[in-house]
């Protein structure tokens, strides 16, 4: 059996004792070559995660590896295993260039001046940097200091990529070019992603699996895809009518808005939403509309980690 890339062993952080945990029994497996996106509310654990991933935290309780190595008792070799760009941390030299900050981190990784020229010049035309490639980091903006973060993480091509939140704050441009660049290390070169967002989009868009965390606790761990099809059984539909809202079936509820009545609900079937539409229109309503709505992920991500916590 291939060992994954990043396997997480009933994780626990307690910050305080006395306290709630911070990450609870968590326990994934990252395979190799793979985007895994971690999602959950602030405050669910996903930056605890990825620091002790990282090896910047000890946990309390439980095991990570990658690439087969223990972050614990394997540190130097753990610590090989990948680049990370963290949340909120200053993960660059402001007084150094953009060229200036991938030399030293390609010399920390104990890269020849060759290959570090070779890589830096790669990473700086590919995330769009190549013209500043010789001004100061601090006068940077945040979208180009978070590209400089992304390419020294990835000056060494480690095997492992660790990203807490890469498209955080970026204008749209930016977040292409940091999302193309992340699909792209794990299709051309087989590199494995953890990353955390908040935008739900990023994450449909690159992930092929997804974990979401609630209260430090995985509340789900299944492919994107899964998650989704999942809820779109039960797809939602919109009814716009005329004047007051008639008595409905159960499932349904209504709203008014500017004299129209919406009418949503979530059904099984289709027939369901025509034997309503019928029964509208013998009361003698008058239809504006009917549309299916279809979630997103943040639909979906809102129904698991509202309501009662741990179920
Ligand atoms: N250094 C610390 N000391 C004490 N408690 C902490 C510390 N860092 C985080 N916590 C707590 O641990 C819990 C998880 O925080 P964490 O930052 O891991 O969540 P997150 O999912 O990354 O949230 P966000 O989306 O806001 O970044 C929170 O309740 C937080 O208050």
């Amino acid at each position: 059996m291939t060992v994954p890339a990043i396997e997480i062993d009933r994780l626990t952080k307690v910050y305080r004792p006395g306290k709630a945990p911070a990450v609870e029994e968590v326990s994934l497996r990252v395979p190799a070559g793979s985007v895994f996106g971690f999602l959950g509310p602030n405050g669910a654990g996903k930056t605890t995660t990825i620091k002790i991933l990282a090896g910047l935290l000890s946990p309390t309780g439980g095991t990570v590896r990658l690439n087969g190595h223990d972050v614990e008792r394997e540190r130097s070799a753990a610590m090989a295993q990948f680049g990370a760009v963290l949340e909120g941390s200053r993960n660059v030299y402001w007084t150094l260039s953009a060229r200036q900050n991938l030399a030293y981190f390609g010399r920390l990784k104990g890269l020849g001046k060759a290959a570090i020229r070779a890589r830096a010049d790669e990473l700086l035309a590919d995330l769009g940097l190549w013209e500043r490639r010789d001004d100061k980091v601090g006068a940077f903006s945040r979208g180009m200091q978070q590209k400089v973060a992304i390419a020294a993480a990835l000056i060494g091509d480690p095997p492992i990529v660790l990203l807490d939140e890469p498209t955080l704050g970026l204008d749209v441009e930016a977040t292409r070019a940091v999302k193309d660049r992340i699909a792209g290390l794990a299709r051309e070169r087989g590199t494995t992603v953890l990353l955390t967002t908040h935008q739900l989009d990023v994450a449909e868009e690159l992930c092929g699996q997804v974990a979401v965390l609630r209260q430090g606790r995985v509340v789900a761990d299944l492919p994107t895809r899964d998650l989704l099809a999942g809820f779109r059984e039960r797809d939602r539909y919109e009814i716009r009518i005329e004047g007051a809202a008639p008595a409905l079936p159960p499932g349904f509820e209504a709203a008014e808005h500017d004299g129209l009545t919406v009418i949503t609900g979530r059904v099984g079937a289709v027939a369901e939403v025509y034997d309503l539409v019928d029964r509208l229109r013998e009361g003698g309503a008058v239809l504006q509309s009917l549309a299916q709505v279809q979630p997103d992920l943040e639909d979906v991500f809102l129904a698991l980690t509202r309501g009662p916590a741990h179920v």
